[in-house]
């Protein structure tokens, strides 16, 4: 009953991205012959990794290849490898569904809007589907390589909603991918879908965008017929790419418009990459790295699932792609190739772990790209601008995952601060550096829920007043990176919201003999305020941190901070106990009164006036009120205390 033919619908994200690929990828449907020529080419790369344990699987045939070609009369197009194969099963699985991780996501992002999405559709890879540009009718014939004959597939599909699989024969084992192409229309480049029935055309799309490719792709040989006044195709195949992986080539050789396609090939995207470096390594550990930094964020960057790491080979052999050991975590968005010299041909994942070699490549790799960070900042800032607002978050992380070059990723750091304008986060520690004032012997930072929440915080006034930067942290990443960042360049790092405020020499012997007396003669006041406050601070006290406000919260040294507790809070994880300080500002109208009628024994509401100034700070500094309906009964009833309504 082998030969049954079953018809099934596509998982709905295929019907989706099948409708919006064909609208949206109209005017760059060239894009087909490479994704299908890729699709080719990791199916040989498969084929051979598998035969290096079962070398039968190459049935005599170990010469792998791809051919494209054509028939005008028939109107097809036909791409055929000699790779691993599909079984009928796996037909089905890998050509009705979307594995890729992150796809609903993607889906759930799309707007409606054509120009949009296909920028996104670009970034998501369409694969196979992009048959389907050009082609009304797809069919698939293949073999699995180990299968007999008669166990072939055959799917085809109109790409409308179902798609069919029967059982058929064929004797060489791999893959025929056949395009029907479509009725004859100028598409947005003004080609007809029948022009690309031509082997020069055919020619001109591989040597473009496939010429990395490290196997033989092959074309019928033509020759001009004079008589006739065209080209006559001849039963011999020839060579019409390169057939060298692109990284064995030395990098003279190389030009940027192909390491722009190898990056696509590799990368299925659409956009074109930052930068990228390539490097012969020799010395303990001997391979090839060819790197690239992406301009744009995957969709599913924050996706933990997300496949990440770089494809591995091993003497040009393909190994796997994926290989997450080949560099350190807070680089995963780095894509490329490493091509080991030393590694056994049968590495798995789990040696990958423990290898000394994938170690040193690993340590090899990290060197590199952030020499490649590093050179785009200093050259290109603009470019290092595009960079970190896309992946600087997960740079962070290299803060406390990566000891050996903490500092140089120090250097990469960017932030907002007091003096930069907008979102964005631009400010170096380099450039804090340059700009500390006289006397000023740390690096201050403050952190917060948002960046407007950080910019209005009370703790920042002094600061203000004495045109000291601060810098702004509000990524989530920024408590935990903190932990690791102590000082830089010999300068400590030291929140403007936590201890003591430390002016150091910014303030000047008199300033400070002044802030003793102060302290000295609100002694009644904060003594007063605690005994309301009782248990929900650990202290009150006077401040000079404050111009503005009229009071503020901050943490003991080595308490955690009110941003930290809140991001615990949300993550449903229990926080370390913390009681903050409370600081006033004994130039503020409301300090100095209630300092006033406690002076004068009338504190008959000191306890509503002490919780105002505890909640003040509290929604301040972006937190939330324990009880706001306690906060608004008591607002309520000292507003009407001080003016009572109108007889
Ligand atoms: N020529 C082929 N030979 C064998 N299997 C193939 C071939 N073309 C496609 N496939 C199978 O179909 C799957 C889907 O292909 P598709 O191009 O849509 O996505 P992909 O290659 O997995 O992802 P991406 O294109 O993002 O790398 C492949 O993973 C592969 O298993």
């Amino acid at each position: 009953m082998g030969a049954m033919k079953e018809t099934l619908g596509f998982q709905t994200e295929v019907r989706q991205l099948l409708q919006l690929m064909i609208h949206s990828l109209y005017s760059n449907r060239e894009i087909f012959l490479r994704e299908l020529v890729s699709n080719a080419s990791d199916a040989c790369d498969k084929l051979r990794y598998e035969a290096l344990d079962k070398p039968e699987l190459y049935e005599g045939d170990g010469e792998l290849q791809i051919r494209v070609d054509f028939d005008p009369q028939a109107r097809t197009l036909t791409i055929s490898d000699n790779g691993i194969g599909l079984s009928r099963d796996e037909a089905i699985e890998h050509l009705g569904t979307i594995a890729k991780s992150g796809t609903r996501e993607f889906f759930g992002r799309l707007s409606g809007d054509e120009a949009r999405d296909a920028q996104l559709i670009g970034q998501f890879g369409v694969g196979f589907y992009s048959a389907f540009i050009v082609a009304d009718r797809v069919a698939v014939v293949s073999r699995r390589a180990g299968l007999p004959a008669d166990q072939a597939v055959r799917w085809e599909s109109d790409g409308s909603g179902e798609f069919s699989v029967e059982t058929v024969e064929k004797p060489g084992r791999g893959t025929d991918v056949i395009l029907h192409l479509r009725a004859d229309e100028a598409g947005g480049d003004g080609e007809t879908f029948g022009e690309l029935l031509s082997g020069w055309r055919l020619k001109s799309i591989v040597t473009k965008y496939s010429d990395h490719i490290s196997l033989p792709i092959r074309m019928r040989r033509e020759e001009w017929d004079k008589d006739k006044g065209e080209y006559r195709r001849l039963d011999d195949w020839e060579t019409v790419n390169q057939a060298s992986a692109l990284w064995t080539r030395s990098r003279s050789e190389i030009t940027d418009e192909q390491y722009k396609a190898f990056w696509s090939h590799l990368s299925h995207d659409g956009t074109e990459p930052l930068a990228w470096t390539h490097n012969r390594v020799e010395g303990r550990a001997e391979y090839t790295q060819l790197l690239y930094l992406p301009a744009k964020a995957p969709f599913d960057l924050m996706d933990r699932q997300r496949r990440a790491g770089l494809k591995l080979y091993v003497r040009r052999v393909f190994i796997m792609d994926d290989a997450e050991q080949l560099l350190p975590a807070y680089l995963r968005f780095v894509r490329g190739v490493v091509d080991s010299n030393d590694l056994p041909l049968n590495v798995s994942r789990e040696i990958l772990q423990e290898s000394r070699d994938v170690k040193a490549i690993r340590e090899g790799c990290a060197r590199r790209v952030l020499g490649m960070l590093e050179d785009l900042a200093e050259n290109q800032p603009e470019k290092y601008a595009g960079f970190w607002s896309e992946f600087g978050q997960v740079l962070k992380e290299g803060m406390g995952e990566d000891f050996g070059n903490r500092e140089r990723i120090a250097k990469l750091l960017r932030f907002a601060s007091t003096q930069s304008e907008g979102d964005a986060q631009t400010v170096s520690l380099a450039d804090y550096l340059g700009r500390m004032k006289e006397g000023q012997e740390k690096i201050y930072y403050l952190t917060a829920d948002s960046l407007q929440a950080a910019r209005s915080s009370p703790h920042l006034e002094v600061f203000r007043s004495k045109g000291v930067e601060v810098l702004l942290l509000t990524d989530r990443v920024d408590e935990w990176m903190l932990s690791f960042l102590d000082a830089h360049e010999g300068k400590e790092l030291v929140s403007v919201a936590r201890g003591g405020l430390e002016l150091g020499k910014l303030e000047d012997e008199e300033e400070k003999k002044q802030a003793e007396q102060v302290a000295q003669d609100h002694r009644e006041l904060t003594e007063k305020v605690k005994a309301e406050l009782g248990d929900a601070v650990k202290e009150v006290r006077v401040t000079n941190r404050l111009t503005d406000s009229a009071s503020c919260l901050v943490s003991d040294e080595g308490d955690i901070s009110g941003h930290l507790e809140r991001l615990l809070k949300q993550a449903g994880q229990k926080a370390p106990p913390r009681k903050p300080i409370l600081e006033l500002n004994p130039q503020h109208p409301i300090v100095a009164r209630l300092k006033d009628q406690i002076r004068r024994g009338e504190d008959g509401q000191a306890g509503d006036w002490s919780r105002l100034l505890l909640d003040q700070a509290q929604l301040a500094e972006g937190g939330q009120l324990e009880d706001p309906a306690g906060f608004v009964q008591r607002l309520n009833r000292m507003l009407l205390s001080i003016s009572p309504p109108a007889a």
